[in-house]
């Protein structure tokens, strides 16, 4: 039965789509927020520091991405722990260009990866803001944050910038390939937003069901 409906998604070009709830953190002004509607909506938007967080899914190749960007001002970054619980991958963002503030970062990162609840977790590091003139390589920014220091836990720099797009999917490529998804974040989907929920599993497997029936598979 389940290999009949595979050979029935695969001829109505349906793909497998599995979802991901990825935390996306860094110091205030990072970029996160511009990084997460570029994405989203292919443009750039004005922000503002953001209070609390934003979340957006973004459909890439056949995964959904569930992003969370948390606000980075100090005072709130008490508060990150509290969206830790089933984090499957963490985007760190780093201001490139803010030599000053790199110490801050590290510190900001290492106590983060402190925590139980995100052992292991994978960490894309986005060093953005590659387009200013003064900002610093990715290799320069693994060492001052210490990524070498992270021992078996999977992590990837990846220069970005927020504004011209530049290295944003090569980003989201790397966690594809490095946050393990689990059997029941599989869910198969056709239209973008139709199925993607995993409630709505049965209901897509029903309407394969009549599908099966109508169909004579070659
Ligand atoms: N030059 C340049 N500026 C950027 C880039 N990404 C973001 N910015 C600018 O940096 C400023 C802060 O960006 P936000 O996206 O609001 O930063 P944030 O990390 O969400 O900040 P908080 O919400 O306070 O944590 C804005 O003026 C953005 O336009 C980039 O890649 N290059
Ligand atoms: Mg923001």
């Amino acid at each position: 039965m389940g290999s009949t409906i595979s050979r029935i998604a695969k001829k109505f070009g349906l793909l497998p789509q599995y979802r991901l709830r990825i935390l996306m953190v860094g110091l205030d002004a990072s970029g996160k927020t511009t990084i997460l509607y570029k994405l989203k909506l292919g443009d750039l938007l004005k922000t503002k520091p953001t209070i609390g967080f934003n979340v957006e899914t973004i459909e890439y190749r056949n995964i959904c991405f569930d992003v969370w960007d948390i606000g980075g001002q100090s005072k709130i970054r008490a508060m990150w722990r509290h969206y830790f619980l089933d984090t499957q991958g963490i985007i760190f963002v780093v201001d490139s260009s803010d030599r000053e503030r790199i110490s801050e970062a590290r510190n900001a990162l290492h106590s983060m990866l402190s925590d139980n609840e995100l052992a292991n977790t994978p960490v894309l590091v986005f060093a953005n803001k590659q387009d200013l003139s003064n900002a610093m390589t990715p290799t320069e920014i693994a060492d001052k944050l210490g990524l070498h220091c992270l021992g078996q836990r999977p992590w990837y720099i990846q220069g970005t910038s927020a504004h011209s797009g530049f290295g944003l999917y090569e980003g989201l490529d790397w966690l594809s390939n490095n946050v393990p998804c689990k059997a029941e974040e599989f869910s198969y989907c056709s239209i973008p937003h139709l199925f993607s929920h995993r409630n709505d599993q049965n209901e897509f497997d029903l309407k394969l069901i009549e599908m099966e029936k109508e169909v004579v598979i070659t």
